[in-house]
């Protein structure tokens, strides 16, 4: 069975992560996705859009689901899987998660990735998070949450470059730039945005972003570590193939050093025989590495957003994996 992609969406309040997901819905490929908010109505459906419903679960013309999360996520990403397999829900094939605006994604990443009975039927596909072109430098300087949403995306979407100068919204983009080099920065208006440009692979498994967390082109002068920063992101790029074996010493030495200093880590590695292993990390926890056919030539990489400079002994352990840091932090 394959695992069912989710896709988080971040973004401090009133940033635009309703608007954006309910215009996504709208689009036919997305009619099989199962929608999953903070609180009911959020996704501000309309109610002649409402076709049925089950328990918290709503069933959206188009065909997608709407529900709210019960307890916390885990438990509610389990329970519509319960109620798929005993005929209550129908089956979804993608996860829309929006997250409160107030919430740090970081925890809930870990806690997505520790959990292993969620991660056998699913997949964390991609961190979107929305930043307000108006309000969004103002989040990013007052709110820790709004900080760590934004460094933890792997793409940025300004929202209400309509409402702003165009050297305000350059300026905000610069900042985001400086906070979350590898994520490519995308103005969205009103949420418009084709669901192909967004939704995918994801950019752990992309190493064709323009200009995403892979982005190997030596021209594109990310800056990858800021010594004023509290936090630096760390881009590593794979100068050579990898053994399965190699993997798990990787995954080891991680283990060894992740905590609440590791906002996020985000991997793809090349093996020698044709496969990727895609890593993934937040916080304590680190998800065992998933391997998958890869795409030819696949250029390694491995970012590291973490508080503090990234650790040298772990950048040594790497270095030894052919692991090799870009640019000078
Ligand atoms: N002018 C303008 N307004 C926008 C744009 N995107 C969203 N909005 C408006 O901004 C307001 C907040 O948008 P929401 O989508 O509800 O934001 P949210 O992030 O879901 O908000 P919370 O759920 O409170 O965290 C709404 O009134 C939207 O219509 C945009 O690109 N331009």
């Amino acid at each position: 069975m394959s695992r069912i992609p989710i896709t988080l969406v971040t973004g401090f309040l009133g940033s635009g992560k309703t608007t954006l997901i309910a215009q996504l819905l709208t689009q036919p490929g997305l009619a099989g996705t199962l929608v999953v908010v903070n609180e009911f109505g959020v996704v501000g459906i309309d109610h002649d859009l409402l076709e049925a419903s089950s328990d918290d679960t709503i069933l959206l013309a188009n065909g997608c689901l709407c529900c709210t999360i019960r307890g916390n996520l885990v438990d509610t990403l389990l329970d519509v899987q319960a109620q798929v397999a005993d005929g209550r829900l129908r089956a979804f094939d993608r996860v829309v998660v929006e997250t409160s605006g107030v919430a740090d994604p970081a925890p809930l990443l870990g806690f997505l990735l520790s959990d292993a009975a969620v991660m056998a039927r699913y997949r964390l596909e991609q961190v979107i998070a929305t930043i307000d072109a108006v309000a969004g430098a103002e989040a990013l300087e007052r709110h820790p949450e709004a900080d760590h949403q934004a460094r933890v995306a792997d793409r940025l979407l300004l929202t209400k470059t309509d409402l702003v100068t165009p050297a305000a919204a350059d300026a905000l983009a610069a900042r985001l730039r400086g906070l979350n080099p590898v994520a490519p920065i995308l103005p969205v208006l009103q949420g418009q945005i084709a669901a192909e440009e967004l939704l995918g692979p994801g950019s752990a498994q992309d190493a064709t972003a323009p200009c995403g967390p892979f982005c190997g082109d030596p021209s594109h002068a990310h800056e990858h570590h800021h010594h004023a920063e509290r936090f630096s992101a760390t881009v590593l790029h794979a100068t050579q193939t990898l053994e399965e074996a190699d993997i798990a010493r990787i995954e080891a030495a991680l283990r060894a050093w992740a905590g609440p200093h590791l906002l996020r880590l985000k991997g793809i590695l090349p093996l020698r025989d044709g496969r990727v292993a895609i890593l993934q990390a937040a916080m304590m926890v680190v998800h065992p590495a998933e391997f998958q056919p890869g795409p030819a030539h696949a250029a390694g990489r491995l970012v590291l957003i973490v508080e503090g400079p990234a650790p040298a002994p772990l950048l040594q352990a790497l270095e030894g994996f052919g692991l090799e840091r870009d640019g000078v932090g």
